[in-house]
């Protein structure tokens, strides 16, 4: 019997050959006179273990960049692959799988669970996908270390400031060491210090752990850091 081509798909992702490709996209929002096209022809290939920082000044279309590269947005036209893999190609099941195992996400809200410890936080997604042992469990606690959340590691959401919030939601994206990461500021509700460590914990980890990373922000002091910096401006990328 023959492997069904979404299978092979998926399984090429998982032997993590790596790297992120964007190719001629384009995404419209909206529709009549409100439509706005957020990403005009937008092409980017980010290769494992590259950082790569997206500048650009509001609204220019650096979270719709992201979006589309992590499958949460359909592109009008265009087509996203990870680590080999058709990103675009996949059924929303297949995309959210995908999603689950080969991509992290840092978000300007850190969008934890309310009921969850910062540990708990870490260790749910390798649970959904029944690879939790203990393996996990001490690179969890690593990771917590790495963020300077040791001391914070039983807390839930509610009772950590909005830095720290910030810096469980960077270890929770670390844990699956994702074949792509994609980061949304993450140093707006950071002091200097915490910033600068967070950024330096991306780098060494897309370096460390081949991750194709890729991370918008209007902080240009985060441009040393990376690898090659583009610049966004009205859904274009240059
Ligand atoms: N749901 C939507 N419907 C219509 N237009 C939208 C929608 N979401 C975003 N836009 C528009 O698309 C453009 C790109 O927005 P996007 O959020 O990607 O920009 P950004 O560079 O991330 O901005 P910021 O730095 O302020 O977060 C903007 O003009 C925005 O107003």
């Amino acid at each position: 019997m023959t492997t069904p081509a979404t299978d092979h798909r998926v399984a090429s992702d998982a032997a993590g050959s790596g790297g992120l490709r964007l190719l001629d996209i384009t995404l419209t929002l909206g529709d009549g006179d409100t439509a706005v096209t957020a990403l005009d022809d937008v092409g980017l290939t980010v290769a494992a273990g590259e950082f790569v920082a997206v500048v650009g000044p509001s609204g220019s279309g650096k979270s719709s960049l992201l979006a589309v590269a992590g499958g949460l947005l359909k592109p009008t036209s265009g087509t996203v692959h990870i680590a080999g893999a058709e990103l675009t190609a996949l059924s929303d099941k297949e995309r959210t799988a995908a999603r689950r195992r080969h991509i992290g996400f840092v978000f300007q809200q850190s969008n934890l669970l309310a009921s969850l410890t910062v540990r708990e936080q870490l260790l749910l997604p390798l649970h959904i996908d029944g690879r939790l042992d203990a393996a996990a469990r001490t690179r969890a606690d690593e990771l917590i270390d790495a963020v300077g959340l040791s001391h914070r590691a039983g807390s839930r959401p509610h009772q950590l400031s909005g830095g720290e919030r910030q810096r469980a939601g960077l270890a929770r994206a670390l844990m699956t060491s994702p074949a792509v990461l994609l980061v949304d500021e993450p140093t707006s509700a950071l002091d200097r210090v915490r910033s600068a460590e967070a950024v330096q914990l991306i780098a060494e980890q897309t370096h460390e752990r081949g991750t194709a990373t890729v991370m918008v922000t209007h902080d240009t002091a985060i441009m040393d850091a990376a690898d090659r910096v583009y610049e966004m401006v009205d859904g274009r990328l240059t």
